[in-house]
């Protein structure tokens, strides 16, 4: 877990449905007040990330040429939208619930890295853009959390891994007391 990396850049090999099921069963058990499972996702595969590139073209106003598209949702061959579905509850306000759904988004990014694929976790100020959502086909009380990009990791993205300088965070600057008189 301390090793997760997002892979910017991904190769086009990606999990069949039936892996991503068996993905899955490191997420289901994320902390879920009430259990009251308030997040699903959507998987993108071939000609429904035409369907995104329009939708996000028609959300920022982009006219381009006939046939061209932002390439955005291209970068990968598989995107999987997280969305978050959240329900009337008198105990667990909205809050808790987009948090259960981005701690399964966490949860999925850190299973399908341990499972060998490369994931990047990606939004845009568009994400929620009625154009984007209709294309997802969101219900009215759910949000759009991004997408994650999901491919394969080339030899060359690890060896940049393994040969990467950068400092690890120290975990000290996480942890506090609360504050006293
Ligand atoms: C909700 C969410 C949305 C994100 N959206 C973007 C994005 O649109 N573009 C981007 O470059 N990084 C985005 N990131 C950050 C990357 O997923 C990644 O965490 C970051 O590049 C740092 O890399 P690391 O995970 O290897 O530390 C997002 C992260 C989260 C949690």
């Amino acid at each position: 877990m301390a090793a997760r990396r997002s892979v910017s850049k991904v190769g086009p090999a990606t999990p069949t449905d039936a892996e991503l099921v068996e993905i899955l069963a490191a997420v289901t058990p994320v902390a879920d007040h009430k259990a009251l499972r308030p997040w699903r996702l959507i998987t993108l595969r071939g000609d429904d990330r035409m369907r995104l590139a329009k939708a996000m073209d028609a959300a920022a106003g982009e006219t381009r040429e006939p046939g061209e598209f932002t390439t955005k949702p291209f970068r990968a061959e598989l995107l999987i939208a997280i969305v978050a579905s959240p329900t009337e509850h008198p105990k667990v306000p909205e809050w808790e619930q987009h948090a259960t759904a981005a701690g399964a988004a966490h949860l999925l990014e850190l299973a399908l890295w341990t499972a060998g694929w490369g994931v990047m976790w990606r939004t845009g100020m568009l994400t929620n853009a009625p154009e984007v959502r209709a294309a997802h086909g969101l219900r009215e009380n759910e949000l759009l959390m991004g997408w994650l990009y999901v491919g394969a990791i080339d030899e060359a993205f690890r060896e940049r891994l393994n040969e990467s300088k950068r400092p690890p965070l120290d975990p000290r600057n996480f942890l506090g007391r609360m504050p006293h008189e």
